[in-house]
């Protein structure tokens, strides 16, 4: 279903390994929409990966810059913006992502999500000794969170990207006509 034509904007939520970013740029495809990726937008402002970030003003400096490109982003019309993991601790964050747009939960087991990630080093919060138990942890704070905020929970386990995207589709067809 290339191009189809859904209004508004569309949010994606979940930890780290989700699928946000990857997902996030089929669906924005597929309904003709801009993909922007928060992570991505804070790169490309500052001019430094998020390790470095981290590195050099810690996860506050981070979330500041988070915080501000969320805003930013989230007042544009007719686009998928894949947030980062943790966007939606902070309540200024959740406000602007459930005023301005449809918010999709993409929800996954810790072991896909540690499946999805082990092989990645630009996740700082996983540069631990036990990057499993630290998702499991993560997993436990944020799950709840991310199903309150989002209008939309869908299992990403055993799918493949393109079969989420076309699932994405039809019951985002069905909700928006609802
Ligand atoms: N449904 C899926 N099945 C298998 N691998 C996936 C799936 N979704 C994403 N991936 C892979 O997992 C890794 C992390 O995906 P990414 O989109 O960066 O997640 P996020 O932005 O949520 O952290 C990437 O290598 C991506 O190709
Ligand atoms: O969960 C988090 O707190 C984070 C998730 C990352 O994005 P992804 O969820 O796209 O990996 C990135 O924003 C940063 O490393 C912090
Ligand atoms: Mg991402």
């Amino acid at each position: 279903m290339p191009g189809m034509k859904l209004p508004g904007n569309f949010f994606l939520v979940g930890l780290m390994g989700a699928g946000k970013t990857t997902v996030g740029r089929t669906l924005a495809r597929a309904t003709d929409k801009t993909f922007y990726d928060s992570d991505h937008e804070i790169t490309a402002r500052s001019g430094a990966r998020i390790p470095t970030i981290f590195e050099l003003e810690g996860e506050e400096g981070f979330r500041k810059r988070e915080a501000a490109t969320i805003a930013e982003l989230t007042a544009l019309q007719g686009i998928v913006l894949a947030t980062g993991g943790g966007a939606v601790l902070n309540p200024d964050n959740r406000d602007c992502l459930r005023r301005n747009g449809f918010v999709i939960y993409l929800r996954a087991s810790v072991d896909d999500l540690y499946a999805r990630t082990s092989h990645d080093k630009n996740r700082p919060l996983l540069q631990t000794e036990n990057p499993k138990q630290k998702l499991q942890e993560l997993f436990e704070i944020r799950d709840p969170i991310y199903r309150e905020l989002a209008d939309f929970v869908i299992d990403t386990s055993s799918q493949t990207v393109q079969s989420l995207t076309q699932r994405l589709l039809r019951e985002l067809e069905k909700k928006l006509n609802a």
